[in-house]
């Protein structure tokens, strides 16, 4: 139940409806369905539904140049870096069995609806002659959208096409049969986090968790700034957890794509001397800490600092202030948005809810900046999350953190010390009610994470 903009996702049911192994097309009578059939990976009735407004911009043209029966990026795609992963492999081998090297619809078996977006359903589904790889199949019914959100289907696709990373979702085909449009992208075994919030006591995540999850955010919006990608729908919802417990942003429909320049841009940087024994002291020998040593580093910055829309999208609670007021955007929305996302992984709730949308759109324009209450025991690392969260949530963009050089800087503040970011996708998910994780061994062990143990 998704065709309004402003409604709750229905309450998931305990269905697990199988669908018969049998023709594909069966199953894909109407998209319009108000029931959310329920998997560990459905997402929470409580999930905030993304909103689409537009004020000016002019809709995107369909550039779908795949209007062929069949297409797929199995064949195509030679970029991806987990060409060898089980996924590729089952694909590799159902392609090299199909009469024309392409993988088609045939080739899959849908195992489970796992729920239904603004743009169609998703579906588990396999590979017919492969149990073991598993996928998600959205399937969208062009027939049944507007012009608009047949602009974002291609937005989707076309993202999805540009993805090449291990904290978002590869696109292993695009199928287009009839007035259908199946993307096959990988499947989440774990649900949401928005689902994992509200599993925790107080909806609160610990807080060396909220900083896993955040980092791995922060490498993700990274990655699509980079690419010129300014994300516009950061929740909790749209983080997908992966069966080793990474996460994976989903949904790209409410992008838009602007140039970046990438540049190596020079930065002072402080790094502190450690203590040495000064033994010239007037009084004899004494303990000094040396002055913190100023160095100058060059650092590798891709951020769409240009990037401009007049779209008003997103999802109430995530708007940034630019985006209520309707005078443009740019990446700075996505910088807003992940200062939400940590407060409410951290508090259990976002900065500026009020009893209705109306009111909470109107605290979020108002002119009072963010203050984080301190809580009267605090977990280590508090005070610095305190701190990142204030800095984010700054209402003018044009001094807010991250938006002139995006996660380069939110990299280094001290919330994140000691990270160390080339291996973040070594380091071993949080242990947290509800999040059930299948075992790697190429893990950091947990006690790495910590932030005095990994300098
Ligand atoms: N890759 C996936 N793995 C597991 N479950 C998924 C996956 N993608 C989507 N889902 C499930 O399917 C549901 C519908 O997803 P979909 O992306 O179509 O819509 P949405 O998340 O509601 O976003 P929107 O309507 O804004 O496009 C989600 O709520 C989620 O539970």
């Amino acid at each position: 139940m998704t065709s309004s903009s402003t409604h709750f996702h229905q309450p998931v049911m305990d269905d697990d409806t199988l669908f018969p192994d049998t023709d594909l097309e069966l199953s894909f009578t109407s998209t319009t369905t108000d029931r959310t059939f329920t998997s560990s990976s459905a997402r929470s009735s409580l999930a905030r539904s993304s909103l689409t407004l537009s004020f000016n911009e002019s809709l995107l043209s369909n550039n779908n140049k795949n209007n062929s029966t069949t297409t797929n990026a199995a064949t195509t795609t030679t970029l991806h870096h987990r060409k060898w992963d089980p996924q590729w492999s089952a694909i590799k081998a159902a392609t090299t069995l199909s009469s024309d090297g392409n993988l088609h619809l045939s080739h899959l078996k849908l195992v489970r609806h796992l729920g239904t977006g603004n743009l169609g359903r998703v579906f588990l589904c396999h590979l017919r002659d492969c149990n073991s790889a598993s996928f998600a199949l959205k399937v969208i019914d062009k027939d049944s959208l507007t012009a608009k959100k047949l602009s974002h289907v291609e937005m989707e696709a076309e993202i999805l096409s540009m993805l090449d990373h291990p904290y978002l979702p590869t696109l292993y085909a695009r199928l287009d049969v009839s007035h259908y449009t199946c993307l096959l992208i990988d499947y989440c075994p774990n649900g949401d986090l928005h689902s994992l919030l509200r599993k925790q006591p107080a909806n609160r995540l610990p807080l060396q968790a909220v900083r896993f999850f955040a980092a791995e955010v922060l490498v993700a919006l990274e990655y699509l700034h980079a690419l010129g990608v300014v994300y516009r729908d950061l929740k909790p919802e749209n983080i997908l957890l992966r069966e080793d417990g990474h996460i994976m942003l989903s949904d790209f429909d409410l992008c838009f794509k602007a140039d970046v320049v990438p540049t190596l841009q020079k930065h002072r940087v402080l790094r502190s001397v450690p203590t040495t024994r000064n033994r010239c002291g007037c009084f004899g020998s004494v303990d000094r800490k040396e002055p913190e040593e100023e160095e100058v580093v060059a650092e590798f910055v891709a951020e769409p600092v240009t990037a401009f829309s007049k779209s008003c999208v997103g999802t109430h609670e995530y708007l940034a202030p630019e985006l209520v007021t309707g005078n443009g955007h740019g990446n700075g929305v996505d910088w807003w948005a992940f200062g939400i996302l940590i407060h409410e992984l951290l508090y259990g709730e976002t900065p500026f809810r009020g009893g209705s949308k109306e009111s909470t759109l109107r605290n979020i324009a108002s002119s009072k900046e963010v203050r984080c209450t301190v809580a009267q025991r605090e977990e280590e690392g508090a005070a610095e999350a305190r701190d990142l969260i204030e800095k984010l949530l700054v209402k003018d963009p044009r001094e807010r953190l991250g938006c002139a050089r995006g996660a380069t800087d939110i990299k280094r503040h001290p919330f994140f010390d000691g990270i160390k970011w080339p291996l973040i996708r070594n380091y071993k998910p949080p242990e947290v009610r509800g999040l059930v994780m299948r075992r790697t061994k190429s893990h950091v062990p947990v006690g790495i994470y910590r932030k005095d143990s990994y300098q």
